[in-house]
């Protein structure tokens, strides 16, 4: 019997990383390619014109498994019986900027969208923040959407989990599918840690630790985490725009693992709400004032979560 369609929303969905991203959903690279689909696209009044053209090529592409696409401005509409939520919605930052230099103009957008998925989303909907600085905003939309399950709000450190990935894989000229176990901890932003304490690569020889591979210390704890921490203003740099290719990519990786589990003796990095695993203390600290207060909307997910929990 063919699967009931499952409603994911996309805000921002006329930028860059949304036309990115609609496509892989529609295609089943997110849920799964038996998995039937209905887009819901939120942009704002002055990318209304976008969002309909976007919606046009959705229509245009013929995706099998695209059930209906909603495009909107009104947030409870693109809201209503929503599963999964991607927040891309916001400002992207320009060169020489931190994240946290567009917190002013994304918070206020995560407060107002929070009663909005509170309100109207599907019971356990879960919900994956982008848009920057990605922790904050997921504790703000956390703060205010108090009746959503901390647990299915989260922000993405994939990207930097897949970064640090093809570093390795390119400095051992190994394949990418090879590396597995990295963990980044803390904040989306340049403090991150990209640990590669746990991390492995799949050998003719069986499974061999990253370190000892790699044999070369200074790099890994030097060139390699400024590298994965810097990547994104290198990318801003080079493209004169953020990326997006690999944040929509990265962003089907984090839903479709969260959703489907990730293959024995493997795990990824998502940033969730400390529960005071892993030694992280437990909540939001509030001994800070500064960015370090959102330090605990970090983990990695061991295990998988059914859609309906
Ligand atoms: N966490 C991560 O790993 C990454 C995060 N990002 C962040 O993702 C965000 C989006 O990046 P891009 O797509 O490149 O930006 P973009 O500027 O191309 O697209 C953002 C879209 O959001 C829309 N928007 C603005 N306010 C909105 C609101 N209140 N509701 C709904 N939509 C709204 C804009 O009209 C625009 O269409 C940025 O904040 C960027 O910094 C980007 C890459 C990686
Ligand atoms: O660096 C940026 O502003 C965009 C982003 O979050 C990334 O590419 O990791």
């Amino acid at each position: 019997m063919a699967k009931e369609p499952v409603r994911v929303l996309v805000t921002g969905a006329a930028g860059q990383i949304g036309y990115a991203l609609v496509p892989m959903i529609a295609r089943g690279v997110m849920l799964g390619t038996d998995q039937p689909v209905i887009l819901h696209m939120l942009d704002i009044p002055p990318a209304a014109e976008a969002l309909n053209g976007v919606k046009m090529e959705l229509v245009d592409a013929a995706f099998p498994l695209l059930k209906g696409v909603v495009a909107t401005t009104d947030a409870v509409e693109a809201c209503t019986g929503v599963n999964i939520a991607v927040m891309v919605g916001g400002f992207p930052r320009k060169e020489g900027m931190e994240r946290k230099d567009v917190m002013s103009k994304n918070v206020s957008i995560y407060k107002a969208q929070a009663s909005a998925l509170e309100q109207h989303a599907a019971p356990n909907c879960k919900v994956l923040v982008v848009a920057n600085p990605a922790n904050t905003n997921a504790l703000i939309l956390k703060e205010f959407a108090p009746s959503i399950p901390a647990k299915n709000i989260t922000c993405l450190t994939r990207l930097d989990h897949n970064r640090a990935l093809g570093q390795i894989s390119e400095k051992l000229n190994v394949q990418v599918s090879d590396v597995k176990n990295v963990i980044i901890w803390g904040n989306h932003s340049s403090s991150q840690y990209p640990d590669v304490n746990h991390a492995t690569v799949n050998t003719a020889a069986g499974e061999k630790p990253v370190r000892e591979l790699v044999k070369d210390d200074a790099w890994l704890n030097g060139e390699f985490i400024t590298t994965v921490q810097q990547r994104g203003a290198a990318i801003i740099k080079a493209r004169k725009l953020s990326s997006a290719l690999s944040a929509a990519s990265s962003a089907c990786d984090h839903i479709r693992d969260w959703v489907l589990g990730t293959p024995e003796g493997t795990w990824v990095s998502m940033g969730v709400y400390s529960d005071g695993s892993y030694n992280v203390p437990a909540g939001p600290s509030h001994t800070h004032v500064s960015l370090k207060c959102f330090l605990p909307f970090n983990s990695v997910l061991p295990r998988p979560l059914a859609l309906s929990e």
